[in-house]
């Protein structure tokens, strides 16, 4: 479950030919919080897509474990080692809580009924598991995608603003996750506007400075 070494290398990206960032390096060793911080715009959704293979970088690399996350046998060690929940929840409307989350983790690889609701109870949607999820508040909607770090234990975890729309036992209880996620060896790489007040340990890349 261990993570490995990510090295970000002289990284640059371009949005509609506007420069966000360029020459952005910086290591990630396992067992680290690392939070993506800066003003709105700044381009901390966009390294995150970057990162989950969804975005191109404009140039540099990405190396997991000393291979390029971008091309041929680390992209798909990468593929398979990282968990990506984007700023916009997934969760698709007529779908239960249920069958949304079984076929997300299908994708990677399928989980039983048991456990999804394990997962569920985790993040406090029990009773919740089979009702339609246009039914649920905004809150609910982040707690059902956020349900998928108690279901996968992938190394690697990219989350863009996990805690929006989260309250304040509920965020409590997920940066406790991330922390014993990271004291077990994996690794964490987040964006928030919101203080982590469980995380003292955090590692900050501000992308107005650079790193
Ligand atoms: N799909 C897109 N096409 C073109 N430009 C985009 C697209 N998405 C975002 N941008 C632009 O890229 C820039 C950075 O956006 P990004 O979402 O990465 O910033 P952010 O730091 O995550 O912001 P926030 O704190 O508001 O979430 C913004 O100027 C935005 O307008």
């Amino acid at each position: 479950m261990s993570a490995r070494t990510l090295e970000v290398d002289t990284l640059s990206c371009e949005r509609d030919l506007r420069e966000l960032f360029s020459g952005l390096s910086f290591r990630l060793e396992p067992g680290k919080v690392l939070q993506v911080a800066g003003p709105n715009g700044s381009g901390k959704t966009s390294l995150l897509r970057i990162l989950a293979g969804l975005l191109p970088a404009a140039e540099g690399d990405v190396r997991y474990d000393g291979a390029s996350i971008f091309s041929g046998q680390g992209r798909e060690q990468w593929r398979q080692n990282t968990l990506y929940i984007g700023h916009q929840p997934a969760v698709k409307a007529m779908l239960t809580p249920e069958e949304n989350l079984a076929w997300l983790c299908a994708l990677k690889q399928p989980v039983s009924r048991k456990a999804i609701w394990s997962a569920l109870e985790q993040v406090g949607l029990r009773g919740f598991e089979d009702v339609p999820s246009r039914n649920l508040s905004a809150g609910q909607h982040r707690r059902v995608a956020l349900a998928r770090l108690y279901l996968q234990p992938l190394p690697v975890w990219i989350l863009d603003e996990p805690f929006t729309a989260i309250d304040k036992s509920g965020v409590a209880g997920l940066e406790q996750h991330v922390l014993a996620h990271a004291d077990a060896g994996g690794s964490v790489i987040l964006t928030t506007h919101h203080s982590l007040e469980h995380l003292p340990q955090v590692q900050v890349l501000d992308l107005r400075e650079g790193c």
